[in-house]
């Protein structure tokens, strides 16, 4: 399967293949899909469609067709951390069928993840003797502009268009004018973003803040389209929980006040009026109260100067990017490579942090790649 791969890294990473599964998948997928369904349909702002759990569905069902069983989905999970080099999970992967009929469309969105999403995802599809008056191209953007079409994609039977989700991921599908388009789509998460990961985080956090609005997100909803730079949860106070979070890990008065300030320093969000919390943790480290919030370098600089000697910096550093990670989460969108530098920092020094702070490192930060495999 997934042979013969054409992976670009532009205008977001993706990758088209024209020959996906082999011939009884393919096979397969074309009579599941045809045949009768109970189809859902799902409406949101820029998108109408028929979407189904199908792994749900056939589970334990001794006719499931060979593309929801496990050792199928263990080997295209498989190609998928090696086409996008980064470690998936294998406990959680979902399989959709997705049907659009004509009147239906799907508007340009990112898929943007917020925390406990799916991360990469291969739509794959299985319309016959596509013309080009049907309507229902993929289209892939280069922006959020519905002008801006980097490249537009007829469907075509067993062609794979994979991708990460990210801010920029930006795609649609052009109105659907004759009939129906049918596809399986793949969803895969992150080791770092999985739905336990979203529990453990939101078990830490929510004793800390009872009353933030800290909703889980709802699992229905996975797997489906949604667009966005932000997430779920606008107002989180990631600067405060962070703090929080380092107090009861048993640190001191200076690394809270730096887990606070970098934390602030990394919501993008322009300062509008300067927190009180903010003004005394710059204080704290000995920065003017009114400054301008340092880099983080020079946060955690401060914070290692100021919490004394009986505080390596390794596992200041340690304690100090795991509480950010773990206190901005509600309000972060995920992306690997922010999680392999802060798994870089974190890790090696887990089990030197309190055991509570080493327990969620060792969920948040599964070893990755693999000890012994390089
Ligand atoms: O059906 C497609 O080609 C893509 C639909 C979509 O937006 C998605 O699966 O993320
Ligand atoms: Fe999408």
């Amino acid at each position: 399967m997934l042979e013969n791969v054409l992976f670009f890294e532009q205008p977001y990473r993706h990758f088209l293949c024209f020959d996906t599964f082999d011939e009884t998948v393919v096979a397969q997928a074309g009579a599941v899909l045809s045949g009768p369904l109970p189809w859902e349909e799902r409406v949101g702002d820029f998108f109408v469609t028929y979407r189904l759990d199908l792994r749900r569905l056939y589970m334990l069902r001794p006719d499931a067709p060979a593309f929801v069983r496990d050792d199928f989905l263990e080997a295209l999970r498989e190609q998928m951390q090696i086409l996008f080099e980064v470690p998936l999970s294998a406990d959680d992967i979902q399989v959709l069928g997705h049907r659009m009929v004509p009147g239906q469309r799907i508007g340009v969105h990112n898929d943007n993840p917020g925390l406990g999403y799916e991360g990469y995802r291969v739509v794959v599809q299985f319309t016959r003797d596509h013309s080009p008056e049907d309507g229902g191209l993929l289209n892939i953007h280069a922006g959020d502009e519905p002008e801006a079409v980097y490249q537009s994609i007829r469907p075509y039977p067993n062609m794979a268009f994979g991708f990460e989700m990210s801010a920029h991921s930006y795609h649609s599908v052009s109105p659907l004018t004759r009939r129906p388009r049918d596809a399986l789509i793949f969803n895969f998460w992150h080791q770092g973003n999985t739905p336990a990961v979203e529990r453990s985080v939101r078990q830490t956090l929510a004793p800390l803040f009872p009353d933030a609005a800290l909703s889980a997100s709802d699992p229905g909803e996975r797997g489906l389209h949604r667009d966005g730079e932000v997430s779920a949860t606008p107002n989180w106070p990631a600067p405060r929980a962070a703090q929080a979070l380092l107090a009861e890990w048993g640190m001191g008065g200076a690394a809270q006040a730096g887990g606070l300030l970098l934390a602030a320093a990394r919501s993008c969000a322009p300062e509008p009026v300067r927190s009180p919390e903010v003004s005394a943790a710059m204080a704290r480290l000995g920065f003017a109260p009114d400054a301008p919030l340092p880099v983080s370098e020079a946060i955690h600089a401060a914070a290692q100067a100021n919490v004394g000697l009986s505080t390596d910096p390794d596992t200041l550093r340690a304690a100090l990017v795991l509480a950010v990670w773990v206190a901005s989460a509600p309000s972060r969108m995920f992306t690997h490579e922010h999680w392999r530098r802060c798994a870089a920092q974190v890790r090696p020094w887990a089990h030197r942090l309190p055991m509570r702070a080493m327990h969620l490192a060792e969920t948040l930060f599964p070893e990755w790649p693999q000890a012994g495999t390089g």
